[in-house]
């Protein structure tokens, strides 16, 4: 039996624990910081429910066979708090969370070799603790080599499709390119059909012109036209479509905005590459989730 520990059960976490708890193969529970009697996930495809263990404190969890990270990347302190308690001698890490920072976060909690990073493309909203709307089937990208593969490995069973990269760098990056745009959401309280008004659209373009040049600084494979394939897929999309960074301001939670924005504005200055739009888009949100 292979054990799996979700910690962050919320609209990744619930998402991904509800699809695993499916396979009577695995063990799966849950490390949550609000209790809930079980996951009800609405699917693409019908209901899904799922009654993993819910532990509220690490000093309830033991070592697991994965521990996966779907806990917001402010939450990295706390979700340290867990790791020290499930990570054993044989432990693999996988962090779904967004950014291009995965394994940077995690260090200061476990060695770098135990933790496989994972690009995640599932859209997902939270009503409530245990109840999560999942729009998608949805994608995870994780590197090429073992442990990619035994991540991989873990949802045969379910609809998502997960699958291995030899470029991870530029995975994270294209989908930094995405989340960043992401922010004029957050800041307007409009979901993606925002991105419909054409003055929005050129704040979004800019706001992804500057994610490809740091983005290539830094390595990544982006193509020229990202900025405007970000927008096209923002108006194809749900025009209701919530995101998690809107998600979070809309209930007054902190938000991903050093993951998202920030670390364009912060390895931008380490290129000496200018990136005065993602500067002001952090600038403007901190100022209005600040009473
Ligand atoms: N939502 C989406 O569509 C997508 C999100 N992402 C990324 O995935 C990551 C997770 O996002 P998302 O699922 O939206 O976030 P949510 O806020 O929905 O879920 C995070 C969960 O972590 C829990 N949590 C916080 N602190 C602790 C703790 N100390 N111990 C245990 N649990 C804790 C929260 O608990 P509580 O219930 O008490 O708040 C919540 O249930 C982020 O990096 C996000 O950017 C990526 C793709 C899509
Ligand atoms: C782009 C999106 C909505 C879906 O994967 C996302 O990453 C988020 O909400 O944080």
């Amino acid at each position: 039996m292979t054990r799996i520990a979700v910690i962050g059960p919320g609209a990744v976490g619930g998402v991904v624990a509800a699809w695993l708890a499916q396979n009577p193969g695995l063990e799966v529970e849950v490390c949550a910081r609000t209790a809930f009697d079980r996951l009800e996930v609405e699917t693409p495809g019908g209901p899904l429910t799922a009654s993993p263990r819910v532990l509220t404190a690490p000093d309830q969890a033991s070592p697991v066979d994965w521990a996966i990270v779907t806990t917001k990347t402010y939450d990295a302190a706390a979700t340290g708090a867990w790791l020290a308690r499930l990570v054993g001698p044989g432990t693999r890490v996988a962090v779904l969370q967004n950014g291009v920072e995965h394994v940077e976060r995690f260090t200061p909690y476990v060695p770098a070799e135990r933790i496989t990073p994972a690009v995640v493309d599932i859209p997902a909203e939270r009503s409530a603790p245990g109840r999560v709307r999942q729009r998608r089937d949805g994608v995870i990208l994780v590197p090429d080599g073992a442990a990619g593969e035994a991540f991989a490995a873990l949802f045969a069973h379910t609809p998502i499709a997960v699958s291995t990269t030899a470029d991870f760098r530029t995975a994270a990056w294209r989908k930094l390119a995405l989340n960043c745009a992401g922010a004029v959401n957050a800041l307007t309280l409009k979901p993606a059909g925002v991105a419909r008004r054409e003055p929005v659209a050129e704040i979004m373009r800019a706001l992804v012109g500057e994610c490809v040049a740091v983005g290539r600084a830094e390595g990544a494979d982006l193509p020229s036209d990202l900025p405007e394939k970000v927008v096209e897929g923002y108006r194809a999309g749900p025009p209701d479509g919530i995101n998690s960074l809107h998600a979070d301001r809309a209930a007054g939670r902190p938000m991903e905005l050093d993951a998202r924005n920030g670390v364009i504005v912060r390895l931008g200055a380490r290129h000496e590459i200018a990136t005065p739009v993602n500067a002001m888009m952090v600038a403007l949100l901190e100022a209005a989730a600040t009473s």
